[in-house]
């Protein structure tokens, strides 16, 4: 018989060997909620005045169990409507935020419990960089590209001189940057150029999974064409994952081995992106799929939204989100919120979907 491993000795072999199929990233039960107190002004339609004492707080409710993996190597779409609570998923992900709930794992190991301040210091918060959707307005402007690139190296990796040099030169040559413009600002750069410092910041420290929020809303399309090849040749170089946010449903199913849909902080679709937007089972994802000019003309039968999402705040937990603006409603959709269920390799929380698959 063999004998048993101690502690540490376990910890190690876990450490050194995780499972072939263990994903790289692991998301279950994620919530965030912010407080609303008195009146939030730029969030105009929330605006609210506070009745009750601390204790009776409303909050909004901007991701709320949302559980999902992303494997190695897979690029990992997350749509929506504006709202729906992508930035706050990422965000809290990148640990910009910290989670109001839930767990996240990166290979194996659990993120989500150590708190912001503490998780600066860890030398694992490099496995997950982000690349924003305005690389103009996340650089600092007073750093040169050159600083820009290097700041998360001597942060998070404590490189300076040589070898600092070495790895930005690295990264800038990888990311199509010409070492001559290292030396200016971002303000003496065009869009594209500026996006790649961007990308080139977040690959630098040789992260496992790479966030990547709209990283070409901002850009003209000649010009996010050759950043998405970009993006794709460095996932193939480097080896990295992809959780790939955006509107542009197109790009989306071009890129994008899976996707999630989320709709007021809830994941209500996901499986395939080709699959999904060739065949959506929830109506909430037919519809986004319907109002996407860069998806085929789906015609008669199109579904189109009527009507603003309901409140994020404090939402009614037995009624399905999309009720009274879903088409399919029913009495049951107002009574029960539909979960999470596995079709095949897709999952959808819909009682409608669930009749139609079940048939
Ligand atoms: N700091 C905050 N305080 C209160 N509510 C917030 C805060 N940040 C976001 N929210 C709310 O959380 C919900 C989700 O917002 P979030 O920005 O994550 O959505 P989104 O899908 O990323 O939208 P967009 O595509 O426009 O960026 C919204 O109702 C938003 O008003």
């Amino acid at each position: 018989m063999t004998a048993p491993l101690a502690v540490t000795e376990h910890a190690a072999v876990i450490h050194d060997a995780p499972p072939a199929d263990m994903p790289l990233l692991d998301v279950a039960e994620l919530e965030k909620r912010f407080p609303v107190s008195g009146t939030i002004g730029p969030l105009g339609r929330l605006r609210r005045r506070m009745k009750g004492g601390p204790t009776h707080l409303p909050h909004v409710h901007a991701v709320d169990d949302v559980s999902f993996v992303i494997r190695k190597g897979e690029t990992v779409g997350l749509v929506g409507e504006s709202g729906c609570g992508k930035s706050t998923l990422v965000r809290v992900l990148t640990r910009l935020l910290d989670p109001s709930a839930g767990i996240v794992r990166l290979g194996g190991r659990e993120l989500s419990l150590t708190p912001a301040r503490r998780f600066a210091k860890d030398p694992d918060r490099g496995r997950i960089q982000m690349v924003f959707q305005d690389a103009g307005e996340s650089i600092n402007p007073r750093f040169t590209a050159f600083a820009a690139i290097a700041d998360p190296l001597r942060r998070l990796r404590g490189l300076k001189g040589a070898a600092l040099t070495a790895k930005v030169e690295r990264a800038a040559d990888q990311c199509g940057l010409p070492r001559a413009l290292l030396t200016r600002f971002p303000h003496q750069l065009s869009g594209g150029q500026r996006a790649r410092v961007g990308i080139a910041r977040a690959v630098a420290v040789e992260p496992d999974l790479l966030v990547l929020d709209e990283p070409t809303a901002a850009l003209d399309v000649s010009v996010q064409v050759v950043i998405l090849q970009l993006l794709q040749t460095l996932k193939a170089d480097l080896g990295m994952s992809y959780l790939f946010v955006s509107h542009d449903l197109g790009v989306v199913r071009l890129i994008c081995d899976r996707v999630l849909v989320m709709y007021l902080g809830k994941i209500v679709e996901s499986g395939p992106a080709r699959d999904v937007f060739a065949n959506p089972l929830h109506p909430y994802t037919r519809a986004l799929v319907d109002a996407a000019p860069s998806l085929h003309d789906r015609g008669a039968g199109r579904i189109r939204l009527q009507g603003e999402p309901r409140s994020p705040i404090d939402p009614d937990p037995n009624v399905c989100r999309f009720y009274g603006r879903c088409p399919k409603g029913t009495d049951r959709c107002k009574a029960e919120m539909p979960t999470l269920r596995r079709f095949g390799d897709r999952e959808v929380a819909c009682h409608f979907a669930e009749e139609i698959t079940s048939r």
